[in-house]
């Protein structure tokens, strides 16, 4: 299995406060990686860290092959990123957005075109290819934003729960999107609040206060509890959370 994800005590302190501490795992190739935690565990903390948009304080990362010290202009171009408050502009129409994206991501204009045509074609949404994105429903915007932050091919797509506020069945159409991906071997490096969605992971780790309970897959983590689902998993872990989220 080919490591694309690599930290060893990777630490992140705001002052005296640990928001990551001693984080320490490795993500494979074409694996989707659940990254749990109550409000305040220090997700988003991590993420940052791992996408080169934060120095960590102590410890070691490699993203892609990049290290998140020195490289990270070399990791934002390996990487997709979505989350729920920054993806689309809603404002443009879903083919101005491709183009943006593209564009960003240093696709060449020739690329883009052929790629925005075969996309909205595969999405099923040729309707809405020149329909501005607020006009579109939720459920669209969101598969629309994943496959835009995956536009370029990347190594790794991180996303921060993207599925918030839709229903469970769009959740798992968008889910299927996901599994296409990995199966192309991207990797998803996924945070989110559902349990149903922890269930579709290969594997899960649990944050509690900065530091990562639990690694394993939603299977073993069930039989290692005593459990028979994953939100008792996260119940069992959460309830001795000392930290309250903001
Ligand atoms: N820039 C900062 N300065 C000081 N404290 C911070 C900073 N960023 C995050 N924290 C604190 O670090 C802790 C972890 O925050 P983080 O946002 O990483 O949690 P999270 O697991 O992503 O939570 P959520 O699910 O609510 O997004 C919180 O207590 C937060 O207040």
């Amino acid at each position: 299995m080919q490591t694309v994800i690599h930290t060893e005590n990777l630490c992140k302190a705001f002052g005296d406060f640990k928001a990551a501490y001693n984080i320490s795992f490795e993500v494979y190739k074409g694996e989707i990686f659940g990254f749990l935690g109550a409000n305040g565990a220090g997700k988003t903390t991590a993420m940052k860290m791992l996408c080169g948009l934060s120095i960590p304080s102590s410890g070691k990362a490699t993203v892609a092959g990049f290290d998140v010290w020195t490289q990270t202009e070399e990791i934002k171009r390996n990487i997709g990123y979505m989350s729920q408050k920054f993806s689309l502009y809603e404002d443009l129409t879903v083919l101005e957005n491709l183009k943006f994206f593209g564009g960003i991501y240093g696709m060449s204009r020739a690329e883009i075109k052929e790629k925005s045509q075969q996309l909205v074609h595969e999405l099923g949404i040729s309707q809405f290819a020149n329909r501005l994105v607020k006009s579109i429903p939720l459920g669209w915007k969101q598969k629309l934003a994943f496959s835009v932050a995956i536009f370029h091919n990347p190594a790794i797509v991180f996303l921060d729960e993207p599925t918030g506020g839709v229903d469970p069945i769009t959740r798992r159409q968008f889910w299927d999107l996901i599994y296409q991906a990995a199966a192309r071997g991207i990797t998803v490096f996924v945070t989110t609040h559902y349990m149903d969605e922890a269930e579709y992971c290969d594997r899960i780790s649990m944050m509690v206060d900065g530091e990562i309970k639990a690694l394993d897959t939603p299977e073993n983590l069930k039989k290692q509890f005593g459990v028979e689902t994953m939100d008792e998993v996260f119940y069992e872990l959460a309830r001795k959370a000392q930290r309250k989220g903001d």
